[in-house]
């Protein structure tokens, strides 16, 4: 099957995975997430996690990640060039933000200027499959001096932008209090430049459908990210309702407000949520099968505007490829009795990585994985 691409992780929160799922967003980040962040100033920190994520992130079968790393250039460099040692294809995000309670920030100007070291220093090692990303954490760590300053670094060097967008509704009201100017928290990027074709904003729960139709119109596309949005109790994304605005959408495993950082998870959880609309609506047309794991394929590949290099097997792109075994030996499905076209199905219901054996990317071998790269 084509590899699957996750539209939305934070690699340095998979340090703590599955131990943070008992607060809402803002509350959530202070308490847990800002201070296991701040650690990764400490390289050899950050060597071991950030290993360890890619490693586990290729074995369940994303080929492509876009990672948020942390505010600290030095170590969200060593993130790219760990993804790149393994084979990885993956945007990486210094995150930027100059706004918070807490000492973990920059200053607008350090914010600048880092960005800028970082994203030269990345693209300066031609990494062939590992990009940077331009990465405002979200609109409430932001002033709007930064906004503006990453949507011009952005445009000037045409790179891809993610950030998170309209998770939870206290979220939304302090985007209100914060920028009383915008007519929306979606006008709030826009107004920016944060909004384009090579955007991919996290979350998008509340958005209103005037804000979808700016996505629409701008090519912004939206990460859907199930597990969190239940975890942290922010909401439930209405899918069809994305869909029918025509804006892009992948899916994205969003560790550690997830707490999988499987992609097949992520299309389980999609299903769910979408099952659980319709039990509240049952007007509400729940997403089938086939169209979930297109989302978890060429849908990632479309919003990380990656979709002429990979989302399946079209003659000219790479190849990007999970060897998948129904029912290896020891692995977690016994036998699957039914008519052939739904075996891929109970495979990707049932499944882990013990039915992904070998993992490709752009034509490589990279599970079971090489040998990195000798310095
Ligand atoms: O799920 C989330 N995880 C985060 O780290 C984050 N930061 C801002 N908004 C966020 N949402
Ligand atoms: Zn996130």
């Amino acid at each position: 099957m084509p590899g699957m691409v996750d539209t939305h992780i934070h690699a340095p929160q998979y340090s703590y995975t599955g131990t943070a799922m008992d607060l809402p967003l803002l509350q959530w980040l202070n308490t847990y997430t800002f201070p296991v962040e701040s650690r990764f100033k400490d390289l050899k920190f950050a060597h071991r996690v950030y290993t360890e994520v890619v490693k586990r992130t290729l074995k369940n079968g994303t080929t492509t990640a876009c990672y948020f790393a942390t505010i600290h250039t030095d170590a969200s460099l060593l993130l790219g060039k760990i993804a790149n040692d393994f084979g990885q294809r993956a945007f990486v995000g210094k995150v930027c933000m100059d706004r918070n309670k807490s000492d973990y920030k920059e200053t607008t100007q350090e914010c600048q200027k880092e960005t800028c070291r970082f994203i030269a220093e990345l693209l300066n090692k031609k990494y062939p499959l590992v990009k940077p990303v331009v990465t405002p954490r979200f609109a409430p760590s932001c002033t709007g001096d930064l906004l503006g300053q990453l949507g011009a670094i952005a445009r000037k060097n045409n790179l891809h932008i993610q950030s998170h967008i309209s998770e939870n509704v206290d979220e939304v009201k302090l985007v209100k209090e914060l920028f009383p100017e915008s007519k929306s928290y979606t006008d709030v990027y826009h107004k920016y430049n944060l909004l384009t074709d090579k955007t991919v904003m996290a979350h998008g729960c509340h958005l209103t459908d005037e804000e979808l139709t700016l996505f629409s119109e701008t090519g912004a596309s939206l990460s859907h990210c199930p597990n969190s949005n239940i975890s942290l109790c922010s909401g439930l994304l209405n899918v069809r309702n994305v869909l029918k605005h025509k804006v892009k959408l992948g899916l994205g495993t969003d560790v550690a407000g997830g707490y999988s950082a499987s992609m097949l998870d992520a299309v389980r959880r999609t299903l769910d949520t979408s099952k659980v609309l319709t039990i509240q609506n049952p007007k509400h047309q729940a997403l089938t099968f086939d169209e979930v794991f297109r989302l978890a394929t060429l849908g990632g590949s479309q919003a990380l505007f990656l979709d002429d290099q990979t989302g399946n097997f079209e003659v000219g792109k790479d190849f990007d490829a999970l060897r998948v075994n129904v029912a290896p030996p020891g692995g977690p499905i016994d036998l699957i009795l039914c008519d052939k076209p739904k075996v891929g199905s109970g495979a990707l219901y049932k499944g882990d990585d013990r039915n992904i054996v070998e993992v490709f990317v752009a034509g490589r071998k990279v599970v079971p994985f090489m040998e990195p790269a000798a310095e």
